[in-house]
């Protein structure tokens, strides 16, 4: 099976022609054989208007020009609405609908109407697979201590579904046969629970919950959180927290490539990497209590998987947990290729999509 992926971030759009054929394990069918073509799709500033979308996918167009026709053509997409993990057909209504209703600055918005103006080009249908908000929580994971607050999914669903689904294989377990906790550890951090194949429970990424990261705070004290609130402008205060907090408030940078070189010499550096993979360690502690047994596998991923003295110190503390698989960078268009591979090659069926009520679509970060 062939398919075009399109993974749109805030400078470029990562894209690929995607060969997906069954594995040979009958045990783990969707242990799937890949073969991507990868090319990168530059723009300048983040995606805002129709005239910059109507170029990106010209661009995305001469990029495909001598690519074969596709039996498909899948995109990364922003807020769809709270629904299960999978592949969705796109509809015009639906890539409109994440043109004009962009909850939060996702630049993967503009995914599905990528998708299907390339999908139309070549006569063939367009989907998009595993949204952030890909919602499949355990009822008592969605309360919080305060009435009317509720938790919320919102996750690197695509990057950390691929991982455990890996970290299973690896275990010699179909998916939904296992238990993992995935960190993702990336500019932006989740950890997550998986069981059955479904995501239970989640730290939530951005100003939710969860390890600090580069440049954001991460879960804080109460009273620290209200000092910082009730010392300064709402948007002061999420500034601090999203791009001000995190390594960066305490080593002075957020380029760890650069503090993995410094943390030998640097008692401040090698503080904050400590408490660094301590909190990561604690996450994974949590969202392993929130199984029904011991997970079969740890994983971790993102950016920060490459840091090899954090990620020691994180399996030396979680190491009596569960095997640790380490995944790093990020595996978004081969995410995308293996969720539409499962789709063509008769493993999924494919979902529709409808517009979310006005209930479940109306927050904003
Ligand atoms: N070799 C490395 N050592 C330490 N940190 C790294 C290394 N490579 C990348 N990183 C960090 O990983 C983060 C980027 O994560 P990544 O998942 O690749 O991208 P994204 O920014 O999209 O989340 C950055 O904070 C970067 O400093
Ligand atoms: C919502 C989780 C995935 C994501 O895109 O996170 P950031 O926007 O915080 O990087």
């Amino acid at each position: 099976m062939l398919a075009y992926v399109i993974n749109p971030g805030s400078t470029s759009t990562k894209l690929a022609l995607a060969e997906i054929e069954r594995g040979d394990n009958p045990a783990l069918p969707s242990l799937l054989r890949l073969k991507l073509d990868k090319t990168e799709v530059m723009h300048s500033a983040l995606l805002s208007g129709p005239l910059e979308l109507g170029d990106l996918q010209a661009d995305l167009m001469t990029a495909a020009t001598d690519w074969p026709k596709p039996d498909a053509v899948v995109a990364a997409c922003g807020l769809i609405g709270n629904l299960q993990a999978g592949a969705y057909r796109v509809t015009p209504e639906l890539a409109e609908w994440l043109l004009t209703h962009p909850h939060g600055e996702y630049t993967s918005n503009v995914g599905a109407a990528l998708a299907l103006h390339l999908a139309e080009s070549r006569g063939v249908p367009a989907y998009v697979v595993d949204p952030p908000d890909v919602d499949e929580l355990r009822p008592e994971a969605r309360v919080s201590g305060l009435a009317g607050v509720e938790r919320l999914s919102r996750l690197h669903t695509l990057n950390a579904r691929l991982v455990a689904r890996r970290a299973a294989h690896e275990q010699g377990l179909r998916f939904q046969d296992a238990r993992v906790v995935v960190a993702h550890l990336g500019g932006s951090i989740s950890v997550s629970a998986f069981e059955g194949a479904k995501i239970i429970d989640t730290t939530g990424a951005r100003l939710d919950e969860g390890p600090f990261t580069p440049s954001r705070a991460g879960t804080l004290p109460i009273r620290a959180l209200l000092d910082v609130a009730y010392s300064r402008p709402r948007s002061d205060a999420e500034k601090l927290l999203l791009s001000g907090a995190g390594f960066l408030g305490l080593t002075g940078t957020a380029d760890l490539r650069e503090l993995e070189r410094r943390e030998k010499t640097e008692s401040r550096v090698k503080l904050a990497a400590d408490a660094f993979a301590y909190q990561v360690a604690k996450n994974i502690g949590a969202y392993s209590a929130a199984l029904s047994a011991r997970p079969h596998a740890v994983a971790i991923t993102g950016g920060i998987a490459r840091w090899e003295s954090v990620v020691n110190r994180i399996e030396r503390q979680i190491g009596w947990i569960a095997p640790l698989t380490v995944l790093p960078g990020d595996l978004e268009l081969e995410a995308l290729a293996e969720g539409m591979g499962r789709v063509l090659l008769g493993l999924e069926t494919a979902q529709d999509w409808t517009p979310p009520g006005a209930a479940s679509a109306a927050d904003s970060v």
